[in-house]
This record gives C-alpha cells, structure tokens and sequence, in this order.
C-alpha cells in the first residue's frame, strides 16, 4: 500500500478576536497533529464538536492554510505545488460536504452541475459520461434535467457525490456527509461510500461526530479532542477496548443496537 494522505504535526490558529477561549494570538483548532491515509483505505476521523475535525478535513484538500506542519497528497507537500500542481490536487482530492443542497447551485440543472466539474479543468464529456456517473451513484439519467429542489436530501447527496467521482479522485474527504439527511436514507449514502472504497479503490478521509456512522464505514478511525488526536486503531479495537476517556465516552453514546455483537 502507498500513503495518499500524510499530515505531519499540522496546526491550525485562527486568528479571530473576542469569544471564550480567544485570546489575542487567537485560538488553536489544531494542534499538532499527524495522521495518514493508505490507498484504498477508509479513515474515519471522529470528535465532540468544535474539536477541530473540519479544519483538519480541509487542510487536507488545501481549502484550509495550516499555520504549520506539512501536508502531503500522494508524496507531493501541498504548500509548495505550483498552480498547475494545485489543479492536479483539486482533481485527486475531492470533498463530500454535509449539506448538498447548500452545496450545489440551486440555479443549475444537475447536468450543468457536473458539466462544470469536467469545464474547470479544461475537459469535455458526454451525456453518456454523464448517464454513467448518475448510474455509478443509483441515480437514473432523468435526474440531468432536475434542479436541486426537484431531488430529496438522499438523491441531492448522491448527486454531490456523483461531482466529487466526475474526475476519477484518489481521495474523497467526506465531511458529515449524511447528517443533514433523514435517517432512513443515511445507511444508502454509507453503503455507497462503502461500494466506492471497495470497488474503484478509493481513499475516504470520513469526518463525523458520529461513532456509530465511523464505525461502519472505516478500516482506521482516529479520535480527536480540543485540536488533538487522542486515540488512533482499526475500528474494532476502538469499539472493544477504547483507551481514552473521550473514546470511551463517544462509545458510551453510541446506542447498543449499533454496537458490534
Ligand atoms: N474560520 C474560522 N475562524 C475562527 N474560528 C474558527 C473558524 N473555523 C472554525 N473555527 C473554530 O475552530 C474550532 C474547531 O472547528 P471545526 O469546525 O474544525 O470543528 P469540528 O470538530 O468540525 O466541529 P463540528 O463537528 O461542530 O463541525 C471551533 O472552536 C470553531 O469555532
């Protein structure tokens, strides 16, 4: 296996006045941290909220600037890729956000939706293409012509992951990807992400406070807590013997019936 993700002792200070725990040099989401991800493989990364798991997915795809430390996609460190370099990262890294209908344009047809992902980078396709890449999410080809608020949460979801596919990435970093969605459809998202990993190989970062959510869906999952990891191990070490109080208790909270038997 090769690393498609490596951080190495990333920080992240925002420096935003005012607000509890905000002093004047600002306040430290990230805190040294390192972490990696293999090809192929899915890294769960879970914690209580605020503890600094978006800023960390999105320092991983360069939407966020660490303060300091090194990112690498596929060896190559982010900070000094050139802008040709940055365009290779957008096509090989690509986000999953939590809402998909803050996500997508409400003015544009799926299609131009996922015409737009190919124009960025200088590509054409086809309504073959385009069909293929529905099909590829459990979406039929009507579903070109719709808007965003002709689909539900679940079918807006795929559609966001359909974009995220467009360009074949290594790495799809899924921030929340099914909290904004109904119960019932949560699972359908989950056992796409699980096919996508299995079948195309690909690399999931999967960001969630939810340890039920993590558990189902990654090989790796690492804890985070106030801007640190606090505990890292396949997931079925961290569901039988969590070693940290905040594992612990993030396992507590997670309802028996989803406990591995
Ligand atoms: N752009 C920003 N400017 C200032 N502070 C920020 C910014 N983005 C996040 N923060 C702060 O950094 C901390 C970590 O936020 P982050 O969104 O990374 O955490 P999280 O674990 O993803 O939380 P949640 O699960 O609630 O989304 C929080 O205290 C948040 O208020």
């Amino acid at each position: 296996m090769s690393t498609i993700l490596e951080m190495t002792d990333v920080s992240k200070r925002y420096r935003t006045a005012g607000g509890f725990g905000r002093g004047r040099k600002g306040f430290l989401a990230v805190d040294g941290v390192s972490l990696h991800v293999e090809r192929g493989e899915a890294l769960g990364l879970v914690g209580e909220s605020g503890s600094g798991k978006s800023t960390l997915a999105r320092m991983a795809n360069g939407l966020v600037v660490p303060t300091s430390g090194t990112v690498r996609t596929d060896g190559q460190d982010i900070a000094r890729l050139g802008r040709r370099g940055l365009r290779r990262l957008r096509r090989n890294v690509a986000m999953v956000f939590q809402d998909p209908l803050a996500s997508l344009n409400p003015l544009q047809t799926v299609r131009q939706t996922l015409e737009n992902v190919f124009h960025a980078h200088g590509e054409t396709t086809s309504t073959a293409e385009l069909v293929a890449l529905l099909e590829s999410v459990g979406l039929g080809a009507d579903y070109l012509k719709r808007y965003p608020h002709e689909a539900s949460g679940g079918q807006l979801q795929r559609v966001a992951v359909a974009r995220a596919l467009a360009l074949k990435p290594d790495l799809i970093i899924a921030d929340e990807p099914t909290s904004a969605l109904d119960v019932s459809v949560r699972a359908q998202i989950l056992n796409l992400l699980a096919d996508l990993q299995r079948d195309q190989g690909i690399s999931f970062l999967h960001v969630s406070h939810d340890l039920a959510v993590i558990r189902l869906y990654s090989d790796r999952v690492a804890v985070m807590q106030r801007g640190r990891i606090v505990e890292t191990g396949s997931s079925e070490e961290i569901f039988r013997s969590p070693q940290h109080p905040c594992t612990r208790a993030l396992v507590e909270a997670t309802p028996e019936a989803e406990l591995p038997a």
